[in-house]
């Protein structure tokens, strides 16, 4: 898009458009409201895997009638330090803001935390869900699981989902640091843009329904498969998240769950699964000037930039300047909004 053609819309008037999409299709005012600033933060960021790119498939997921946007989600508070969520179906972020100020009182209370969510939706970044803890002064790590579509490393079937992974931490004298990454060599996500845009990827991240190894993002969509990042390293790790969030949630493996009677559902029905520590029970009182050290470090060593500053960049122009939205991509908005 080139930024002449580009129209620019402010951050709220984006939320209060997403919102009236959300309600159109089944979605709960207040369920509402937090998935339209989701998505909208997604936009502002450049985090456009899981911007406004999703809200065709949110509304054909509503549609289907396999996710309930009207869902009340059930907090349950099972120990000192753990809390339970039971998303009933629906998405997952809201059954996340239902627990989070009790997990935050856990976590000033006990030093850290664990929230287990289970039968929920996610369909969004990760990144939005930890980088507020680092803003209120704590350490927050999420993993999330979703729909089988990557190959154990040397298998031959799909069995994880592109199951991302995001860490936040308070930073002296600079916004958190942050990452957030699939543990898949791509986010699904940017192999349909780059299907959709006629891109070929790079080598080595995707494999063809005959398990050939290609750089076609169509053959990967139409019953290929992605492969784990680094290896058997990403594909532990890939492990590890299934583990958290489907075995300690109670909620489904990527690979469990039948959406096959609910034709245009693309939301993964899994589970989420969080840990967040109060950094100041590690008894040193300069943890974030500690943070700001070893990032100041792996700078200086020659890393071009740390993790989440490009998003920060992003947001700082989105802000200034409004979001900047295709004409393509401003029609589909309006054709969704539009009764
Ligand atoms: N809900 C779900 O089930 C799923 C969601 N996702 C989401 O998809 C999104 C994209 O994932 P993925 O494609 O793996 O993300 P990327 O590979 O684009 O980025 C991963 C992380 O690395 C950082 N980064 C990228 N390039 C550099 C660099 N050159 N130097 C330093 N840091 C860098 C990014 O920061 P920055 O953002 O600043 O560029 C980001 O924190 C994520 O937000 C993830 O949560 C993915 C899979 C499933
Ligand atoms: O980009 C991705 O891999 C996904 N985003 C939501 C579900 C999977």
């Amino acid at each position: 898009m080139t930024e002449s053609a580009a129209i620019h819309i402010g951050f709220d008037d984006l939320v209060a458009l997403l919102k009236t999409i959300f309600v159109r299709n089944g979605v709960s005012e207040p369920n509402a409201q937090i998935l339209a600033e989701n998505c909208a933060g997604c936009e502002r960021d450049g985090s456009l895997s899981h911007g406004i790119f999703r809200m065709p498939g949110y509304v054909s997921s509503l549609k289907s009638g396999w996710v309930d946007g009207k869902a009340v989600p059930e907090v349950e508070d099972v120990a000192p330090a753990f809390l339970r969520v039971d998303a009933k179906g629906g998405f997952t972020q809201p059954a996340f803001f239902a627990a989070r100020s009790h997990l935050i009182e856990k976590v000033k209370a006990n030093g850290v935390a664990v929230l287990a969510i289970r039968r929920s939706h996610h369909f969004s970044a990760l990144w939005p869900d930890v980088e507020p803890f680092a803003d209120e002064g704590l350490v927050a790590l999420s993993v999330v699981n979703s729909m089988a579509c990557v190959v154990p490393h040397g298998g031959h079937k799909a069995v994880f989902g592109t199951n991302p992974i995001a860490f936040a931490s308070p930073r002296a004298g600079s916004a958190p640091f942050v990452f957030d990454q699939a543990s898949s060599a791509i986010a699904h996500g940017d192999v349909q843009i780059a299907a959709r845009a006629g891109h070929d990827l790079k080598p080595g991240m995707g494999v063809d329904r005959n398990g050939e190894p290609t750089t076609d993002p169509k053959a990967i969509l139409d019953g290929g498969a992605l492969l784990p990042f680094g290896g058997h390293k990403g594909n532990s790790i890939a492990l590890m998240i299934e583990i958290l969030s489907a075995a300690l949630t109670g909620g489904y493996f990527s690979g469990e769950f039948d959406w096959s009677g609910h034709k245009g559902a693309q939301t993964p029905f899994t589970g989420q699964f969080f840990v967040v520590i109060d950094p100041e029970r590690g008894g040193n009182h300069a943890f974030a000037d500690r943070v700001a050290q070893i990032c100041d470090l792996v700078l200086d060593a020659g890393q071009d930039r740390l993790p989440g500053e490009r998003r920060h960049n992003t947001r700082k122009a989105a802000l200034a300047n409004g979001i900047p939205l295709s004409p393509q991509n401003h029609d589909m908005l309006m054709a969704l909004a539009t009764p």
